[in-house]
């Protein structure tokens, strides 16, 4: 990402990003899991994992619409949620129109939180030095081996993670749990650790039983709750 380019507001709210979709409902996941909140997903993803669950995030698939900062913005505040996650895809895939659409959505004082969905393989630390609001949070996931994506992490990111932002891990196999288990020992960070079990393949009540033998009295469970409440195949909740 560059510099932050000197721009005015207008020109900022001009900035046009590719669109998947715009909802109201309750987070599903992480330390916010149900509190009612409006999701804005990004189109455009920079990996392809095996178990990826919004395949129609991304190519193949085409972008639903573009969308201009300012209209976005003004989109969400139909809501009344105050809780916002950028998702995608990857949000932060688009650099400096990434971080535009960040602080427009932080300056409008309407937002109690609004946390990132990052998917591990961007640098976050352009993000971090730019952006000082204290309502954003990153929700960084690492990518295990079985979603075929590891090499692509970005590991200076642990260090750099804050108390207020999470690190979450989802585990399709034993093996993925022995790797999240020495990825945390190898890589401090200030961030809450989150361990979700892939829907298809660890069953749950398996992944709670090694995070008791290995004694991991620091890791969350992460339970996705919209795919509990609704078909785990649905768009838009
Ligand atoms: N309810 C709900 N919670 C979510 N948390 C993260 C989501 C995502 O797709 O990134 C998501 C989602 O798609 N729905
Ligand atoms: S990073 Fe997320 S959106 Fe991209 S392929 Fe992986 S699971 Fe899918
Ligand atoms: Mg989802």
């Amino acid at each position: 990402m560059n510099e932050a380019p000197i721009m005015n507001k207008a020109e900022r709210d001009g900035i046009k990003l590719p669109m998947v979709e715009i909802f109201e409902t309750v987070e599903g996941e992480g330390t916010r899991a149900g509190f009612p909140t409006v999701f804005v997903r990004l189109f455009g993803c920079n990996l392809r994992c095996t178990w990826c669950d919004t395949k129609y995030s991304y190519p193949p698939a085409e972008a639903e619409f573009v969308m201009a900062i300012g209209d976005i913005v003004r989109e969400t505040a139909k809501f009344r949620s105050t809780h916002l996650c950028l998702t995608g895809g990857e949000p932060l895939l688009y650099g400096d129109r990434s971080a535009a659409l960040i602080e427009a959505l932080a300056e409008t004082g309407r937002l109690t939180d609004l946390h990132i969905e990052t998917n591990g393989a961007i640098d976050l630390e352009p993000f971090l030095s730019r952006i000082d609001s204290p309502i954003v949070r990153y929700v960084m996931d690492y990518k295990l081996p079985d979603s075929g994506e590891e090499d692509k992490m970005v590991m200076s990111n642990f260090p750099l993670l804050r108390g207020q932002d999470e690190v979450k891990f989802v585990i399709g196999s034993e093996r993925d749990f022995m790797a999240a288990k020495e990825v945390l020992e190898a890589n401090p960070t200030k961030a809450l650790p989150l361990f979700s079990p892939v829907w298809e393949t660890m069953p749950p009540e398996k992944l709670v039983r090694l995070m008791l033998e290995h004694g991991l009295s620091h890791v969350k469970l992460n339970m996705q709750l919209h795919k509990i409440i609704w078909d785990p195949a649905a768009r838009g909740v």
